[in-house]
């Protein structure tokens, strides 16, 4: 690691505390993440900064499980199991915690590119794309009007619908690293989208993220296309 990237991650322990710290005391906190209530004290507001072996293990630790719970309460299901993230995708600043973390967890390589699709997919997608300092590229159902060349995708859904996701062929470059994102995962047919976009592209896939997987049907599904690292903060059953 060199200095900037220790700094970073200094920071990103501060943010995932200072998150933690919103509802609790500071024995609370030191009760939470095992730390004495005056060093965290400390670095919540800011005087002094944990160092960095400290720091990962707060974004890789307990900042891994208080994202993963804090992604819980802030979904919802209706009747028929669908699920509402609006709580989760409307809010960019939580986000913008759970990239560290998904990095750390999931040992991403550093892509060139972060792919995802819309809708949903472009919250998150902006805020690994932002921790990488990477491009962000978003495939739509529908076609750009004023591009000219897309890569499509299409399959017949479960359900006999048919889905296309198209991306603009200059997007990615042949030979380029992509990370997959989005925010959720059921069956996996959109990642599988997502993966055969990337494999037209000639790129080469370092890893698959979701923040929720409903069951494990849409990471298998992912895992059986590619052998990059491929998980979810939550599954959900
Ligand atoms: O694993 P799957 O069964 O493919 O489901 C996951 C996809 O479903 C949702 O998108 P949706 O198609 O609802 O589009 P939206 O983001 O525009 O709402 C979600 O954002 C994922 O992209």
């Amino acid at each position: 690691m060199n200095r900037a990237e220790k700094a970073a991650l200094q920071l990103q322990a501060v943010a995932v505390l200072r998150m933690l710290k919103r509802p609790r005391t500071y024995d609370e906190l030191a009760e939470t993440t095992g730390l004495p209530a005056g060093d965290l004290n400390r670095y919540v507001n800011g005087h002094v900064l944990p160092g960095p072996d400290r720091a990962r293990e707060i974004v890789n630790g307990v900042g891994r499980d208080a994202l993963a719970d804090e992604l819980r309460s802030r979904i919802a299901f209706d009747e028929e199991g669908y699920v509402d993230n609006s709580a989760v995708v409307f809010d960019q600043s939580f986000l913008d915690l759970v990239a560290p973390v998904a990095a750390e967890s999931f040992a991403f390589e550093t892509p060139d590119v972060v792919l995802t699709a819309a809708t949903d997919g472009i919250t998150l997608g902006a805020a690994m794309a932002s921790f990488f300092d990477a491009r962000l590229a978003y495939a739509k159902k529908s076609k750009e009007t004023a591009v000219e060349e897309f890569i499509e995708s299409r399959q017949r859904l479960a359900s006999g619908i048919e889905l296309t996701y198209y991306l603009p062929a200059n997007a990615i470059d042949a030979g380029e690293t992509v990370l997959i994102v989005d925010d959720l995962i059921r069956s996996g047919e959109t990642q599988e989208l997502l993966l055969d976009i990337a494999l037209q592209a000639d790129a080469e896939v370092t890893g698959v993220f979701a923040l929720i997987a409903v069951g494990e049907e849409g990471l298998d599904r992912a895992r059986e296309i590619t052998d990059a690292p491929v998980g979810a903060l939550e599954t959900i059953e």
